[in-house]
């Protein structure tokens, strides 16, 4: 199990990470979630021992990571972290790569090793080229396919996905997260992608400045959003009083996101002029107009701009 208890970590006079703790089992995928500069990378970069945490501790099955100060060199044997700079050889073949790290003692089953890597990640039909004449995306296939060569217990990934085309995305996600699962590799994900983080991962920890701002199954977290910062991750959001909906005279607000807002034929208090209609594919996001703020909800069909609709909560 992995425990990570960071009270604080600087670089110089600026404080980047603040009380983070939390634990991760083996095979568990936890997602960071977090817009850019917020310490995602920092996080993955304290844990696998490229940076040194002065103020805390992280530790593996109870053995305190000691940290670049007191390794050679730096990382821990036992995990892997695939960074935004991959790192690929780029005069070698993509089997080659990687296959860099494995035993040689047994030729053959290097090469299945390899073969069912290179299936994972979706290169099979690449393993005889030169990584140099990959794309970006490739490459950065190439450097998880060479993370997992001599499997790891614990796999860092940072942004890992971010290269690729949302085509092959969905299917890469699919097929690499299943086979951390069946291998039981605990993972941590560093990304912006909502989407990613709700689908693939056990538990969602969302960072705001540096510090956890909502921790949590990706249920729990969606569904319990107490502001804008955490909704806005997950989709468009409304703003809106709660007496709109509860007929309370609090001054309460309530976070929506656009599938929690229908049209009704009721005279509600949420009259809108509708503003814009956008395809979405399975349905029309809708912008419209309340007393000067922008509303967002769902709707089946396109609206003609300027007409005006009454909005009710979806029960
Ligand atoms: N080596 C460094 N020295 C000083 N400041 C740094 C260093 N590396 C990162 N920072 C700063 O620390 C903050 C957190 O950076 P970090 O890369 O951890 O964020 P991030 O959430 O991973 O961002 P992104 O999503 O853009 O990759 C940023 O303000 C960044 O400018």
């Amino acid at each position: 199990m992995l425990k990570v208890n960071i009270r604080s970590f600087s670089y110089g006079q600026n404080e980047i990470l603040k009380d983070i703790e939390f634990r991760l089992a083996k095979g568990e995928h936890l997602a960071v979630l977090g817009e850019s500069g917020c310490g995602k990378s920092s996080l993955l970069h304290l844990i696998y021992g490229l940076l040194h945490l002065e103020h805390g501790t992280i530790s593996w099955n109870d053995n305190i990571l000691k940290g670049p100060k007191f390794n050679l060199v730096p990382g821990e044997p036992f995990i892997k972290l695939v960074a935004q700079e991959f790192n690929v050889m780029p005069f070698t073949t993509v089997a080659e790569n990687v296959a860099e790290h494995l035993s040689r003692r047994n030729m053959d089953a290097d090469a299945s090793r390899v073969e069912t890597l290179l299936e994972v990640v979706d290169l099979s039909s690449f393993s005889t080229v030169m990584v140099k004449n990959l794309s970006g995306g490739q490459k950065q296939r190439v450097a998880l396919a060479k993370a997992l060569a001599n499997e790891p217990e614990l796999l860092l990934l940072d942004e890992p996905f971010s290269h690729i085309d949302t085509f092959r995305k969905n299917k890469l996600r699919r097929k690499v997260f299943s086979y951390l699962k069946e291998k039981n590799i605990a993972c941590i994900t560093a990304t912006h992608d909502a989407g990613e983080a709700l689908a693939f991962s056990d538990t969602i920890l969302l960072l705001k400045n540096g510090k956890i701002d909502a921790f949590g199954t990706p249920r729990h977290v969606y569904s319990s959003v107490s502001d804008t910062y955490q909704a806005g991750f997950f989709d468009e959001v409304n703003k809106l009083p709660s007496s709109l909906f509860n007929h309370d005279n609090t001054n309460k607000q309530s976070i929506l996101y656009p599938h929690q807002l229908e049209v009704t034929a009721e005279k509600t208090e949420l009259q809108v002029s509708v503003l814009q209609s956008y395809f979405k594919g399975s349905h029309y996001l809708i912008l419209a107009n309340w007393n000067g703020e922008t509303i967002f909800f769902e709707h089946k069909a396109e609206i003609p701009k300027g007409e005006q609709l009454y909005l009710k909560r979806r029960d």
